[in-house]
């Protein structure tokens, strides 16, 4: 692929003392060069910020119902699933078709034009499993990604860590994007070119070189230091796990007991509060900490497309799959911006959404990118 442009709150009585001394994390972080930094001031978000940097959901009904309701059932099970289902037909018919069943009007739509292929990891090419680390994709769906990256540009967009995505994927074809899109890799031999901002060559675990976009790098000493406190300061909650995205982190509860989760919430918030430049949102049982920059999978999506020369074209179809909150950012961008797009939510259960369409879980993704590959083939 040819890149063308030039260019809460419960306030906490008990907090335990944070200490990171013992701690040695990240030592294989890539260099970046301060070319690409230098330019990013202007990125600095200037929302004014609560004092104690809390979510509007919080405030409104408490850390617990928030944490619950950002991560729902990943399938229905319960007595209740023959209306569950019901439910779930009909917001499929009324309000997301399904991918699949769309499947021919999305083409007839697609005709003529070229796809950019944007795709979220976790719950979307891999299926949602109790430990993070563990979160294999399929052979099957990686076949399913790499033949559909023979066909149309093709990027991976995730929460995690640059790194850990790419090993989880394993195509070097690819663009990655971590850490919600502040992390962003062309593949070995393709330049990252964009008007606006500067780059950074790095060389990858071939001894390639490969362009990276980082526009949250001086943020890194933060993170590391932040990273370091949360691991210390939930280290006797049982069940906790700190993930290190590099320029975010991930906080875990999956596996802490319920009854403990707004314990996580107030350490995790606690620790934060003294960094007016670190923000907190929720995923899927999960706390992210992430810079407080103006960046996320949307503009990731929007930098990509410009880099590729895909942007503001009439004969490109942006095609974004995911299935968390991050990723509405991104279906809004093609909803709502000039690179007009279908963003496809990945949910088993109704829920409102900025995508178009709609796809039940990972399995129904992979046909998906089966049937773009069978209809691109139909047409040569
Ligand atoms: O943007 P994504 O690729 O979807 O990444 C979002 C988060 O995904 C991972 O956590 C989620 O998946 C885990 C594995 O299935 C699951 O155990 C966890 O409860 C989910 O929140 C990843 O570990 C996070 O760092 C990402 O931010």
């Amino acid at each position: 692929m040819e890149i063308k442009s030039g260019h809460s709150s419960p306030v906490m009585t008990d907090t335990p003392p944070i200490s990171n001394s013992r701690l040695t994390i990240r030592q294989n972080r890539l260099l970046c060069s301060s070319a690409a930094l230098s330019q990013n001031n202007n990125l600095l978000l200037t929302v004014p910020r609560k004092k104690t940097g809390i979510l509007d959901d919080v405030k409104s009904c408490g850390w617990l119902d928030a944490m619950k309701s950002s991560s729902p059932p990943p399938a229905i099970l319960n007595k209740d699933s023959i209306s569950s289902d019901a439910s779930y037909r009909e917001w499929t018919q009324l309000k997301y078709p399904s991918a699949l069943t769309s499947f021919e009007k999305i083409m007839s739509f697609a005709k003529g034009k070229r796809i950019a292929l944007f795709l979220d990891y976790d719950g979307t090419l891999s299926p949602i499993v109790e430990e993070p680390d563990c979160a294999y994709m399929s052979s099957a769906m990686r076949t399913a990604v790499q033949n559909v990256a023979k066909y149309f540009p093709t990027a991976i967009i995730s929460g995690r860590s640059r790194d850990k995505v790419c090993e989880f994927v394993g195509l070097s074809e690819l663009y990655y994007a971590g850490s919600h899109g502040m992390d962003i890799m062309s593949p070995a031999g393709e330049s990252l070119n964009h008007e606006h901002l500067s780059r950074t060559v790095s060389v990858n675990e071939q001894g390639k070189d490969v362009n990276l976009f980082q526009p949250a790098s001086e943020f890194l000493p933060m993170i590391d230091k932040v990273l370091c406190s949360l691991v210390e300061i939930t280290k006797d909650i049982k069940g906790v796990k700190v993930e290190d995205n590099k320029f975010c982190i991930s906080v875990h509860y999956r596996n802490v007991e319920e009854k403990n989760w707004t314990l996580v919430a107030q350490r995790v918030e606690y620790v934060i509060r003294t960094y007016p430049k670190l923000r907190l949102t929720h995923g899927r049982k999960v706390l992210e900490i992430r810079p407080v920059i103006d960046w996320n999978k949307g503009k990731a999506v929007t930098f990509l497309l410009e880099s590729l020369g895909l942007n503001n074209c009439d004969d490109v179809l942006p095609i974004y799959v995911g299935d968390d909150r991050t990723d509405e950012d991104a279906f809004k961008v093609l909803r709502d911006g000039p690179n007009h797009g279908y963003g496809v939510l990945v949910s088993a259960v109704p829920k409102d959404t900025n995508a178009f369409y709609s796809l039940r879980d990972p399995s129904e993704v992979m046909e998906f990118l089966k049937s773009l590959v069978t209809w691109k083939r139909s047409m040569v």
